[in-house]
């Protein structure tokens, strides 16, 4: 029997290899990953970024694993699952899914096991381990379960446990999908920059840290958004008039508005 690999990606895409990423920078040997993936450029990819085993076989990845990530769309999630049953009821590995919007009940019902299963929200800094992971477990996971999801996810960064699994979608919303809204953020702000005559480079490195600057000194101080935006705001000085037109342009409701949508289209894809 081949030496058992701690954990199988079903699915290499882009949180696949963002997780691998970061799993590799935190210690993990490439050979204790195997990913299985239909396509094959993608395969041969993977191989070449982290050094990893890959397999266009589900099955065979499966049956090395002490944990399985799904990390296919949600909307192949009922096929794969289905497919995969059989191997898992057998092998009873940990079972993490990753799949925005689908219910833990609904995939142990493809399954056709009832534990032990991990929901994850992770995001994709996960690559360089900054991302934040949000994770709930089925009543029967056990306490080492959840603390191998936990060790697993913290090697790509933060992790929070969400008791309530309806809170899911509204998780995938904000942190799932929130790295594209602060993306398009910088892309507007780079814009405006070389708009105004300034070269690529130079907009893209005062965006980019202002992001991370501002979003390390959210961290570092705990002290809430009102607050820390005040400290920048000096009266009558450009960040007032600069946040009168954000808030007169609707950005404020246009985030709450995408947070809305985004959460829907979560329920929708698990139902
Ligand atoms: N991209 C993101 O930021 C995040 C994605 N997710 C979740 O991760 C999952 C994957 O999303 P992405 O990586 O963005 O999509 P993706 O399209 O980049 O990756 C999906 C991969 O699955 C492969 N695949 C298709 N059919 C398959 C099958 N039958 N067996 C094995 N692999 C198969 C595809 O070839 C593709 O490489 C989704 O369920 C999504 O909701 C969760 C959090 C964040
Ligand atoms: O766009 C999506 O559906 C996935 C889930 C959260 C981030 N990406």
């Amino acid at each position: 029997m081949a030496a058992q690999t701690p954990i199988a990606f079903i699915g290499g895409g882009n949180m696949a290899a963002s997780l691998i990423g970061g799993l590799v920078d935190a210690g993990w040997r490439p050979d204790q990953l195997v990913v299985a993936e239909p396509d094959a450029d993608r395969r041969a990819d993977l191989t070449a970024r982290y050094q990893v085993r890959t397999t266009a076989d589900n099955a065979e990845a499966t049956r090395e694993a002490a944990t399985v990530v799904l990390a296919v769309k949600p909307q192949v999630m009922e096929t794969v699952a289905l497919d995969l049953g059989p191997v898992l009821r057998e092998a009873r590995p940990l079972v993490i899914s990753v799949a925005a919007g689908i219910p833990l009940a609904k995939l142990g019902a493809w399954l056709g096991m009832e534990s032990p299963l991990v929901r994850v929200m992770p995001n994709t800094p996960a690559l360089v381990g900054a991302g934040i992971s949000a994770l709930c477990a089925d009543a029967e996971a056990s306490a080492e379960h959840r603390d191998t999801a936990q060790a697993v996810m913290q090697a790509a960064g933060e992790v929070v446990w969400v008791a309530k699994e309806e809170h899911m979608d509204i998780v995938t919303a904000v942190s799932g999908s929130g790295p594209a809204y602060f993306f398009l953020i910088l892309e507007a702000l780079e814009e405006a920059a070389v708009a105004e005559g300034l070269d690529r480079e130079t907009a893209r490195t005062l965006a980019v840290h202002t992001a991370g600057g501002a979003a390390a000194l959210a961290r570092e101080t705990g002290d809430p958004s009102p607050v820390l935006k005040s400290r920048v705001t000096s009266p009558g000085g450009t960040t007032a008039r600069g946040l009168e037109a954000l808030e007169r342009g609707g950005l404020r409701t246009a985030l709450m508005d995408a947070v809305a949508a985004a959460a829907r289209r979560s329920r929708e894809l698990g139902s």
